[in-house]
């Protein structure tokens, strides 16, 4: 959007460069003031107040390190929030139920500027964060205009991370590139190995989310798609012949090699999922590490040139598509959010090689097609007031010219308000890119007009309930046998709970000490006995009897208690023997419980862990039965329900016929396909 029409002067000057169009946003004639503009045209990705900027700035800064390797914090990404925060307080929200449902807005649009690499002076600066002046030209104002100095985490933490925010809240959202070659799209978006880019900024966030979102019962599948638009073909970049032919593009694909790979896929109106292209695959990932490596082989299969400004241009447009699922376990719903990053094709004047001139034709068609589409989208929206107090137009398709080019379709749902949409134009400010520039300014000042109302996805209920039932049933079964299994490899609490496992050596001991107890009571009674007879025999009043019976009578006597003491000896030795054996099998016994607790400790890492995980398992599997009962009463309810309607529309179907019915389906998809057509 412009901030200031340029003058009559500067046009005369500047003739050979039509200058952007004034903005749209009119009273009386007269043009909107600034901060006029500010608060009635909102980006759908601004934060709701002042105080929610200022509050997620200091969240931000802590994660800021982690990040990137140089955490430098520009002058610019420093103060723009305060200024923003000023302006842009109005998101026009539509609350319903206590929750937004759509956000109603105008596209974002920010401008960055490519450091020069010359010390030729720029007519281009950046004023402000807001403002991009040019000296004769005069003065453009968009949602964020980056300087130079500003980084690719700046950007990120600008435009990026609030699109990550929209994405977890169920809105799908769409960020692209736009700008002539060499000006630094594919450096913001891809980013280089030693600064991170948008792409990579956003995956980190999103898994770094989910981590923080995956408790109370919600689970996350995250999948990623790649494709590129070259010469008006679309090619899926994760499914894709591995040999390159010479001269850093591809010549003859090999899809004999790779089923399917390499080959041309369709554009097709899909009646459940609108548009979409046939046969592009998607791929699980299960981490940002595993993102980057499809996107670092995806982008190793991009086409790539050398043009007149850049070694290494992009000669197709890239999307990467992150799709992310969110399950709700206990309502068995799920939210799936996309994420789609754009780096487009650079604009370019002629070239000089023939390729690169064939290419250049097919990129400039499309960003023609991009520019008409944009083009008439801020026409409508101008027209119908702009600013958020306007209810923004529904687009008819007929108006707009999607279908112009593979491009406009791939983007047609973002832009007919199926997705927030930010672009960032990244402009070359040096004087012979100056034709592009202002071509980049025009079409960055369309966007900027362009309203629309964006609805949030909706969850939908999980498919198949009983494979979600079959699926916690077969968990608890699970956990069941786990605990067992735990149970029966821990250890004793105590040594004497060796009697709980009847086989094994502990079996031995136990019988070894029954042994010695009773050999224990043996001993005792006859040591009882030899006190006896010791006692008698060292008493003097028995001494004196023995001394005064017969001789034979005392012999007897004598002898007895000598048989006595020998049966005695051989007990105490007979004794000795057994608890020798003994501790040699105690020994041995805490010999097998060392190395039980050994086996045991090996399982889950120590006693206190083993302890813990059956604790927890247990938790988890109450959790479980819990889920499962709400499950069954729901699946209960749902039945029920359906009986009840079934029931309802009996009558009324046999009213109607079998033909009605198949007439109402025709119907749906006639109006369907008729409404996508242009
Ligand atoms: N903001 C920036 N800071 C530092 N270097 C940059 C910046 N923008 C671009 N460059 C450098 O300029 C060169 C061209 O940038 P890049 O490839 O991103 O351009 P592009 O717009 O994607 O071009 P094309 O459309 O031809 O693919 C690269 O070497 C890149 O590292």
């Amino acid at each position: 959007m412009i901030h200031k029409s340029p003058t009559r002067k500067h046009m005369s000057r500047f003739c050979n460069y039509p200058v952007p169009q004034t903005p749209v946003f009119q009273t009386g004639g007269g043009t909107f003031s600034s901060r006029r503009r500010k608060s009635s045209v909102t980006p759908l990705t601004t934060p709701l107040s002042t105080t929610s900027v200022r509050r997620r700035s200091r969240q931000s800064s802590p994660s800021r390190s982690s990040m990137i390797s140089s955490p430098t914090r520009t002058s610019s990404g420093s103060s723009s929030r305060g200024r923003s925060a000023e302006g842009l307080v109005n998101l026009d929200n539509v609350l319903e139920g206590g929750t937004t449902q759509q956000c109603r807005g105008t596209i974002s649009v920010s401008i960055r500027l490519k450091p020069s690499d010359t010390n030729t002076r720029s007519p281009w600066y950046a004023s402000d964060d807001h403002t991009i002046v040019h000296n004769d030209l005069g003065e453009f104002w968009f949602d964020k205009v980056f300087s130079p100095q500003t980084n690719n985490y700046g950007v990120y933490e600008e435009i990026g991370k609030p699109m990550i925010d929209k994405l977890f809240q169920g809105y799908n959202a769409t960020i692209f590139a736009y700008g002539m070659t060499g000006s630094g799209k594919t450096f913001t978006m891809s980013g280089t190995r030693d600064e991170a880019g948008l792409i990579l900024l956003s995956v980190e966030q999103i898994f770094s989310q989910i981590m923080k979102e995956s408790v109370n019962n919600k689970s996350y599948e995250v999948r990623v798609s790649y494709l590129e638009i070259y010469n008006e073909k679309i090619y899926d970049l994760l499914n894709y012949p591995s040999a390159k032919s010479p001269g850093g593009t591809y010549g003859s694909f090999q899809s004999k090699n790779v089923p399917g790979a390499g080959a041309e896929l369709p554009v097709r109106d899909d009646a459940r999922h609108g548009v979409r292209v046939v046969g592009l695959t998607e791929q699980q990932v299960h981490s940002s590490e595993d993102v980057l490596r499809k996107i670092e082989l995806g982008n190793s299969n991009r086409r790539t040139g050398e043009t007149d400004y850049n070694t290494r241009s992009s000669r197709s447009h890239a999307i990467v598509t992150i799709k992310v699922t969110c399950t709700e376990l206990l309502s068995g719903t799920d939210t799936t959010s996309t994420l789609s990053l754009c780096d487009l094709a650079g604009s370019e004047r002629a070239a000089g090689q023939h390729e690169r001139r064939k290419e250049g034709a097919f990129i400039n068609k499309s960003l023609l097609a991009l520019g008409t589409v944009i083009s008439k989208l801020s026409a409508v929206s101008g027209a119908s007031g702009g600013g958020a107090a306007t209810p923004p137009p529904t687009f008819g398709n007929s108006h707009v010219p999607y279908r112009d080019s593979k491009l406009t379709r791939i983007l047609q749902p973002a832009l007919s308000g199926d997705s927030i949409v930010t672009t960032i134009c990244t402009i070359d400010t040096k004087p012979d890119a100056m034709s592009e520039t202002v071509n980049t300014i025009r079409f960055a000042s369309r966007a900027k007009n362009v309203s629309m109302t964006v609805k949030r996805n909706e969850a939908e209920a999980t498919h198949d309930k009983d494979e979600l039932l079959h699926s916690l049933r077969r968990q608890l079964d699970e956990q069941q046998d786990l605990i067992c299994e735990l149970r029966r490899a821990q250890p004793p609490a105590d040594q004497s709970s060796c009697e709980a496992t009847p086989l094994g050596p502990s079996a031995t001991v136990l019988m070894l000490r029954r042994e010695n107890e009773t050999l224990k009571k043996k001993l005792q009674h006859c040591e009882r006995l030899l006190d006896k007879d010791d006692a008698a025999v060292e008493d003097e009043q028995f001494v004196e009897i023995v001394e005064m019976l017969p001789p034979a009578v005392g012999a007897l006597l004598e002898s007895k208690i000598q048989g006595l003491e020998s049966q005695l000896r051989e007990h105490r030795a007979y004794t000795a023997q057994l608890e020798q054996r003994l501790s040699e099998a105690e020994a041995e016994a805490r010999l097998v419980t060392q190395q039980a607790r050994a086996q045991a400790q090996t399982l889950s890492g120590d006693d206190g862990t083993l302890q813990r995980v059956v604790r927890e398992q247990e938790e988890e599997l109450e959790e479980l039965q819990r889920s499962l009962a709400r499950k069954n009463k729901m699946l209960d309810a749902l039945q029920s329900a359906k009986r009840l309607r079934e029931g309802a529309l009996r009558p009324l179907n046999r009213g109607l016929g079998a033909g009605a019915g198949a007439g109402l389906g025709d119907g749906r998809v006639a109006h369907k396909s008729g409404g996508v057509g242009t």
